[in-house]
């Protein structure tokens, strides 16, 4: 059978090439940057094999800017093209003679640390073509007397034809396209911009990124003019080679060269922080997926931190080029407050290097960050306290968070990060802690809910369990009965709340005997009074709780007071929720007393009394009372 090859339909290709790959026109310069890199990387490595008498240090990149002629040159000294090598090359689309080198000396190159090559895809050139209306490359290969000019307008085709170069390299020539209503390409001849986008993209391409840039500086004053007291100084421009990128990455250097201050200098300067950072992590690895990574946990909550703005992410760098400013995937919700940079070179690239593949090594880099992240806040915990407790203050919301969202599904990934306030302790503690000091008959880890540590502290629900000696974990945070209750149990040990029905306390067969008597002789008092609150309560009854106060409310089943309170806040739910109230009385209490008297002789008071306290118990709660007014008239009345 006869085969048949493919045909493509070049100038339409080149076309799509062009305008539907990319996302973002200025990755042009990062290609071309690259490309650069390449072909330095290229004559590197024969200068390694082949006693050439070139060293690291005569490569170089340079960019101008000629804003008259609307030219920007892109050169390098590196390998260059020979006349078959830019045909091949530029004149083939998706034919990279970087793969092609790299698959030749895979097996030498290996051992070649500092070589790096970039290119794989063979069109990052063409992505010059959306900026550029014309492209000149002239190019001499290394260890040739000739060189070329290859030149096109894009989808019109190429010529190539000799020319002088003096040295081995190329040269590429863009001549940028007039503005439009809508793109401002002038702006790729504006040194500012391109000293941007090599910080942004390029700026750990490991050989100098040159330009003679204009520069400003004070005029030196003569000695008249220093005499002179109404002199102000004046400026001048002129212009300076400087270099543009900061090559090294240092998350590349060996960890025992690296300062703490190089690390917070980096910190600072790139995520734009002006506080050093609470914890430094750097890990390098090397197995199934390689990676270095660099990370910080910031010192302060940043302003945005709990408001939808804020995105959370990694900066994800290929072989020390940008591929994702914020690459979400690395880092699960709950470590969202996390910064810092990933960079890999097993990563699957698309074509345009905006977005990977598939992401299964994407996945298994995540996988091994988020237990990095989580042994070295667990490291922190145990080894410096004080810092750990800073941390918590600023992220633990996120956290608690992270243990509550999706169902509890990571519950387990965070809880040993958890810590609460402690009724006994008066500081932060974790679970952990919580349950290694519980009281041989504790059956519950108990916790409160309300607005502050001051008022939980005077929660009459919290009385009989301090007394009996046992720690209360106090929940100021709306979120925090929510994780408390998807946690459900550390170390077999479950929850309860001081305000649920059942606190799990042992009686005597005496105290046991007094409550259920109590019940019995106040039953229809307790019944009175249900009725008098008309269906506020589910229950009267005695409590088994309450030391000095009279009266307090707790709930039955699964729902409290404290989450009726913060679900009925939530401005979109509109179905509001209501949880299953208990009016507890302190059987012990004069005002006990007084009921029972009423019981007998004055069943309106009774009523008065009944509403009295179920409001009492109300603000104790920090809960609004329904009618104000008719609470102040019945005290009034009552005194
Ligand atoms: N500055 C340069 N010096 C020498 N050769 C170059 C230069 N720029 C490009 N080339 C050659 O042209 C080829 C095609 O470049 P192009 O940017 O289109 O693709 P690539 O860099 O190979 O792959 P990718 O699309 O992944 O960037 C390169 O592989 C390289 O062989």
């Amino acid at each position: 059978m006869e085969k048949k090859q493919f045909k493509a339909e070049s100038k339409r290709l080149l076309d799509l090439m062009i305008h539907s790959i990319y996302t973002h026109k200025e990755i042009f310069l990062r290609e071309l940057i690259s490309n650069a890199s390449d072909a330095i990387d290229k004559l590197y490595y024969l200068a390694l094999t082949e006693n050439t008498g070139i060293s690291r240090d005569d490569f170089y990149i340079r960019l101008a800017v000629d804003k008259e002629a609307r030219t920007l040159t892109i050169s390098d000294n590196g390998i260059g093209m020979s006349k078959e090598e830019m045909e091949n090359n530029l004149g083939t689309i998706a034919k990279s003679g970087s793969l092609q080198f790299k698959e030749e000396n895979a097996d030498k190159m290996d051992a070649k640390e500092e070589i790096d090559i970039i290119g794989q895809f063979g069109v990052g050139f063409y992505s010059a073509f959306m900026v550029a209306s014309k492209i000149q490359v002239v190019s001499k290969a290394y260890g040739q007397e000739q060189a070329h000019l290859w030149e096109s307008t894009g989808a019109e085709g190429y010529s190539i034809e000799p020319c002088e170069k003096e040295n081995p390299g190329t040269e590429i020539i863009l001549y940028i396209k007039e503005d439009t209503e809508d793109e401002k390409y002038g702006e790729f001849l504006e040194e500012y911009k391109v000293k941007g986008l090599i910080k942004k993209y390029s700026d750990y391409i490991r050989y100098p990124i040159k330009m003679n840039a204009e520069k400003h500086r004070m005029k030196e004053a003569s000695e008249e003019q220093k005499a002179d007291k109404d002199y102000t100084p004046e400026y001048e421009t002129y212009r300076e080679d400087e270099t543009l990128n900061s090559m090294v990455p240092i998350w590349k250097k060996s960890k025992g060269t690296i300062t703490e201050e190089d690390y917070n200098q980096f910190y600072k300067e790139k995520f734009f922080d002006f506080e050093e950072p609470a914890k430094v992590i750097h890990t390098n690895v090397e197995g199934v997926s390689t990676y270095n990574a660099l990370m910080y946990i910031p010192a302060r909550t940043p302003y945005n931190y709990y408001t939808k703005e804020y995105e959370k992410g990694l900066q994800l760098y290929s072989s020390g080029v940008l591929i994702m400013e914020k690459c979400a995937d690395l880092l699960p919700d709950y470590f969202s407050f996390v910064r810092g940079l990933v960079d890999s070179q097993d990563l699957s690239l698309n074509i345009s290097r905006e977005l990977l593949q598939h992401d299964r090594q994407l996945k298994a880099i995540a996988v091994r960050l988020e237990k990095k992240i989580k042994a070295e806040l667990l490291d922190m915990l145990h080894t410096d306290r004080e810092k750990y407790e800073t941390f918590f203050e600023n992220f633990g919301m996120q956290l608690k968070f992270g243990a509550y969202n999706e169902f509890g599904m990571h519950k387990d990934a965070v809880q040993e990060l958890l810590m609460f306030y402690s009724s006994s302790e008066k500081k932060l503690v974790t679970f952990a802690e919580y349950v290694s000091r519980m009281k041989e008959d504790q059956k519950y880890i108990y916790y409160a809910c309300g607005e502050s540590r001051e008022k939980l502290d005077k929660q009459p629900q919290t009385e009989m369990l301090k007394d009996k000696g046992y720690e209360i974990l106090y929940c100021t945070d709306e979120i925090d009965e929510f994780a408390i209750k998807i946690i459900g149990a550390v170390e077999e040990k479950s929850f309860k709340s001081v305000s649920s029905d059942d606190l799990g306390i042992e009686e005597t067969a005496e105290e046991k005997e007094a409550l259920e008597k109590q019940a019995e002789e106040n039953k229809d008092l307790f019944a009175a009074m249900k009725e008098a609150l008309e269906g506020k309560v589910s229950e009267v009854r005695v409590s088994q709780r309450l030391k000095s106060h009279p009266v307090c409310l707790t709930s039955n089943g699964d729902l409290s007071i404290e989450m009726e309170k913060v679900l009925n806040a939530i401005p979109a739910n509109s179905d509001k929720v209501s949880a299953e109230k208990v009016l507890e009385i302190n059987a012990n209490h004069k005002v006990f007393a007084s009921l029972k008297t009423a019981f007998g002789q004055d069943p309106e008071k009774v009523k008065a009394y009944a509403k009295l306290l179920y409001n009492q118990a109300l603000l104790i709660e920090g809960m609004p009372i329904d009618d104000p007014i008719e609470f102040s008239n019945t005290i009034c009345s009552l005194m």
